[in-house]
């Protein structure tokens, strides 16, 4: 070989052995444990989290690194309970990282998206008025229990007549329950059996959001004058003006009223602003953050209790959703300046770098709870432990908790209640299986397959094969 020919193979070899061992060496997390690439390399945490495989690739890395574990060049995954409190604890300096504005990218932001601590405690305590258990219970019970006795009874007739499909019935109550409050009134999807344009229109733009967020050049696909392409990645002005609507159900003063005719009125009171493009906002935002977290979990409580005709028999009104809480993915705060120590080895992280919490690794890490994979109704009727008060958190924790949680409940309790009344003897269809139930991560969970089917044809054949625990 010559020397010309040497230099072309071997130089840029060395030259690229090189670049990356200087920047494996000087990056400012090159101390963490993690896989090699990682040093380098978004590509494999993207992959994961384009796949619907997020939690599942996070989780492994930490039973293989320990509970802090480096998954890119800028972040950092933590299961560690104590690391855990501090980064979502009221008061925390841990501020929500840029990615979340990425995701609801529209032109102000809303209670989901704002980083500024100031702005958004002024925001949240205008909404959690309307989302107090006290008001929910005054105004919403009555549409929250008829809507979830219509769907429950469009369930029974479906399944009696063969097949009823759970997951897309949950979804459609979730999401006429959400846009009642939000707008003002149903969309009536539970009664239809089926969504309307504006709830078909926003999960597919949500769904490419999710994807623009990891891939940015694919921005460009909205200029393809394909439908369902323009419907993926350029619906927000259909999504903006149709949330308008929301506005004129608040101010007009006639009809029925939405949750944001108080919350007007206190914000003015308060004299916070509360304008009307921030009205349509938070309107889409509840419409978005109360459907598939609501749905998915009702679905997987139904399969969950479907399983097990021991529980079914029993079902009582509390409801575990430990293994299956509908946003068990990774919540990435920022770490502020001068950097913090995390984990057992005091592992230094330094100011800037996104660090992550996840709900899935808590709630199945075998130091805190008994036999976390097995699906037990009866856990959470005994005092739990202090770590594993600390650990549980379905609807995330500190200061960015989930607004919902009352409203979700109220759903979760009837919808549960009512179908395990009106329906006895409910069973899972014959494609319903372990693996059609597997879910996918993109931010919140879902089955894969993206249906749960029931029946009540031929009652009484129990399914075996089903029975096993999870
Ligand atoms: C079972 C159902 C639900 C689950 C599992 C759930 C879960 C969560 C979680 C984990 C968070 C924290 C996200 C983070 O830190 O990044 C959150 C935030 C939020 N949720 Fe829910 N949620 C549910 C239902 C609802 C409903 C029905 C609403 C309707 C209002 C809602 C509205 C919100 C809002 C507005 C936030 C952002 C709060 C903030 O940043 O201050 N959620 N939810």
């Amino acid at each position: 070989m010559g020397f010309l020919e040497r230099c072309i193979i071997r130089y840029p070899l060395f030259l690229s052995s090189y670049i990356s061992i200087f920047v494996a060496s000087t990056s400012s997390l090159h101390h963490l444990p993690g896989p090699w690439y990682t040093h380098f390399t978004h590509l494999r945490l993207k992959r994961a989290v384009v796949t619907g495989q997020r939690i599942f690739y996070i989780d492994a890395l930490h039973k293989a690194h320990g509970p802090v574990v480096r998954i890119s060049p800028t972040e950092v995954a933590i299961a560690d309970l104590e690391a855990f409190k501090e980064i979502h604890r009221v008061g925390s300096h841990y501020l929500k990282s840029a990615w979340y504005g990425k995701l609801a990218n529209f032109l102000v932001l809303g209670v989901f998206t704002m980083i500024d601590p100031k702005d958004h405690s002024q925001r949240r305590k205008l909404l959690m008025r309307p989302f107090s258990r006290t008001q929910l219970l005054e105004h919403w019970d009555q549409t929250v229990k008829e809507t979830a006795a219509l769907c429950v009874k469009k369930i029974k007739e479906k399944a009696l007549r063969g097949q009823a499909d759970v997951f897309n019935w949950w979804m459609l109550l979730a999401s006429d329950v959400s846009a009642h409050l939000a707008f003002g009134e149903s969309f009536k999807m539970v009664e239809g059996g089926k969504e309307t344009e504006f709830i078909r229109v926003l999960k597919k733009l949500t769904k490419g959001a999710g994807i623009m967020v990891e891939m940015p050049l694919l921005r460009i696909l909205r200029y393809l004058p394909i439908k369902p392409v323009q419907e993926t990645f350029n619906a927000n002005d259909y999504i903006w003006r149709e949330a308008a609507r929301a506005v004129e159900f608040a101010t007009s003063r006639t009809g029925e009223a939405n949750i944001f005719r108080n919350v007007i009125e206190d914000s003015e009171k308060e004299n916070t602003t509360l304008n009307d493009l921030d009205v349509r906002m938070e309107a889409i935002n509840i419409i978005i953050a109360g459907t598939d977290t609501t749905g998915t979990t009702l679905t997987y409580l139904t399969w969950a209790v479907l399983q097990r005709p021991a529980v079914q028999r029993k079902l009582e009104e509390e409801v575990a959703t430990l293994l299956y809480g509908a946003a068990p993915s990774s919540l990435p705060r920022v770490v502020p300046k001068g950097g913090a120590k995390f984990g057992p080895q005091d592992s230094y992280v330094p100011g800037g770098t996104t660090v992550c919490t996840k709900a899935y690794t808590f709630h199945r890490d075998p130091a805190i709870w008994e036999n976390p994979l097995k699906f037990d109704p009866t856990r959470f009727l005994y005092p739990q432990t202090a770590e594993a008060k600390l650990a549980f958190h379905p609807f995330g924790a500190g200061a960015r908790s989930c607004v919902g949680l009352h409203l979700a409940r109220m759903e979760l309790r009837y919808a549960a209640a009512m179908l395990f009344r009106e329906c006895p003897g409910l069973r899972l269809s014959e494609s319903t299986t372990e693996e059609s139930m597997e879910f996918i991560n993109f931010f919140l969970i879902a089955p894969k397959e993206h249906r749960c089917g029931v029946t009540l044809q031929g009652k009484g054949e129990a399914r075996e094969g089903l029975r096993r625990r999870v």
